[in-house]
């Protein structure tokens, strides 16, 4: 078997697409216009280019972007400073702290000083609990990518057993709370897991969020699941070039899987489409209005 490559490039087009379309409604209807502010901490090469593209399709979608852009060596009270003047600003509808932040700085305090109205990450516990507990929450970028990714491949995900491995606060927990959402039976695994590639192997739906390069093997892999691969892990290549790959050994494992998400171009570019979303439905609901997207 080779299994079919879930394009996250080409969902991810046609989210902005339908982002944007809610933006001219929003304009039109009740004059609002939806605004981001990214924040980031530091010159960190992959962090600056996707704060980049945060803004260029935040722009691109109709919206406003604030760029804030701050020393290495900001201090947490100078990051708190800012973000109580982001929450207070009625033109920003959404707030987003760059990950990682750097050692001075406590990402958990940062994180919990958003306001959670505003928290287009939905890192903060308020949105954290609302998911869990199943009321409206601002849901994860990278989570509700994939979980858009799998519903568009399989459709109804009710009764498949998924098994994601990973358990972090920002991907494996919330894409096990949406996963339950869908009716799938959830296991989260991790590396305490007594039989990791057992565990994997019963996957009809198999998330991958460890971020370890290419740790998940062909033969953990079910013959036939959907596989959705959240690593991206930088190595060196060939001839000594730098090169981007998942947690999952891909060629070994397409042969196996029904369905498979390639890095680059599979769940990364869902991220920012996401949060362009969140960032829209925050504006709504800021505004009395509900999201105007299903799901
Ligand atoms: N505050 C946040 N920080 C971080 C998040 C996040 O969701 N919120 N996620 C990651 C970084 N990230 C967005 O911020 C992100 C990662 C990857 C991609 C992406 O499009 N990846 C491409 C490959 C890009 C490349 O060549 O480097 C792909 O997979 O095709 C977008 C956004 C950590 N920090
Ligand atoms: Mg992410």
């Amino acid at each position: 078997m080779t299994a079919s490559v879930i394009d996250g490039k080409a969902t991810a087009a046609t989210i902005r697409q339908e982002v944007a379309r809610a933006v001219e409604r929003l304009k039109a209807e009740a004059g609002l216009t939806p605004g981001l502010a990214v924040v980031l901490v530091g010159e960190d090469p992959a962090s600056s280019i996707y704060v980049r593209n945060k803004n260029k399709q935040t722009v691109e979608a109709g919206m406003a972007s604030f760029e804030h852009k701050l020393d290495e060596g900001t201090s947490e009270a100078d990051l708190l400073a800012l973000i109580d003047r982001l929450n207070a600003d009625p033109a920003v509808n959404g707030i987003l702290v760059q990950l990682p932040l750097p050692k001075q700085i406590d990402s958990a305090k940062v994180l919990a000083a958003i306001d959670p109205a505003k928290d287009v990450d939905g890192f903060h516990v308020v949105n954290a609990g609302r998911l869990a507990t199943g009321q409206d929450a601002l849901v994860p970028c990278t989570p509700l990518g994939c979980v858009i990714l799998a519903k568009q491949t399989l459709g109804d995900l009710s009764g498949l057993e998924a098994v994601v491995v990973g358990r972090s606060n920002i991907v494996g927990k919330p894409v096990a709370q949406l996963l339950l959402q869908e009716n799938c039976t959830v296991t989260i695994a991790h590396s305490r897991t007594k039989d990791l590639a057992a565990t994997c192997r019963r996957a009809d739906i198999l998330i991958a969020a460890v971020g370890r390069p290419e740790m998940i093997k062909g033969d953990w892999v079910k013959p036939g699941a959907t596989v959705i691969d959240v690593g991206i892990n930088r190595i060196e290549g060939e001839g000594g070039k730098g090169k981007i790959v998942g947690d999952v050994a891909y060629d070994e494992a397409a042969a196996v899987a029904g369905h498979i998400t390639p890095v680059p171009g599979g769940v990364g570019p869902m991220t920012i489409a996401c949060l362009l979303r969140n960032t829209v439905t925050a504006a709504a609901r800021q505004n009395g209005l509900s999201s105007p997207f299903a799901g």
